[in-house]
């Protein structure tokens, strides 16, 4: 039985033999898919429209984490990044900085958080965060400082009823703490076998893949 798809990117339709990128292998079943697909990441807003443009999906996007949703034409923002700059103002204060370099693709259309590199020592990241409200989600890819009310759950809830469907339609794919809100909302869902415990625990099934190769088992066996 096929079902609309909530789909996470970095770690999750990234390639399995550990090189940067996107598994093409994803592209063709995917555009192919007969159901919505909706992709839900923590990237900022232009990265999951341009992977669906360049897939040829329409645009069903979740991005930052849940803070910039986009279906059927209708954008929400959620929230603004004021309190996550605040954060990284006093992070530079005591002397460290998002560990991007510059110019900062990372975090430059970013709207309603901000991301760190994993290299930035943790516990000055979680105290400023914290000072400011905020959580830090660590990805495996970044530590997002963002409002803790905001998640992909929240998106996927807007998005299902943009297009019509019930949330718990979905089947979700992930790979890390940031899906465990996506997975709480979607009606089953998967991690890939390279995800981090907190996706692991949430997740109704695990997968033997890693990565992309988790992504195509999991459309293989609802197809
Ligand atoms: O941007 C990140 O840190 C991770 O992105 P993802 O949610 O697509 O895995
Ligand atoms: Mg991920």
């Amino acid at each position: 039985m096929t079902a609309p798809l909530v789909l996470d990117i970095d770690g999750t339709l990234t390639r399995a033999d550990g090189e940067p990128g996107i598994d093409p292998a994803v592209f063709e079943p995917l555009r192919e898919w007969p159901e919505p697909v909706v992709i839900a990441t923590g990237k900022a807003f232009p990265f999951p429209v341009a992977l669906s443009q360049f897939v040829g999906l329409p645009e069903r996007v979740i991005a930052e984490n849940g803070g910039v949703v986009y279906a059927e034409g209708e954008m929400t923002v959620v929230g603004a990044r004021d309190d996550a700059e605040a954060a990284v103002a006093d992070l530079r204060e005591r002397g460290y900085d998002l560990g991007w370099g510059e110019p900062d693709l990372v975090n430059r259309w970013r709207e309603t958080e901000i991301a760190a590199n994993l290299d930035v020592p943790e516990a000055p990241l979680r105290a400023v965060a914290a000072e400011h409200g905020l959580e830090v989600v660590d990805t495996g890819y970044a530590y997002h400082v963002k409002d803790p009310e905001i998640g992909k759950g929240d998106g996927l809830i807007a998005v299902a009823d943009l297009l019509d469907r019930e949330p718990s339609s979905f089947v979700a794919v992930g790979d890390s703490e940031n899906d465990v809100s996506t997975f709480e909302v979607a009606g089953e869902s998967y991690a890939v076998a390279n995800a981090d415990d907190a996706a692991r625990e949430a997740a109704d099934h695990v997968t033997d893949g890693v990565h992309a190769a988790g992504a195509l088992e999991v459309l293989e066996q609802i197809r």
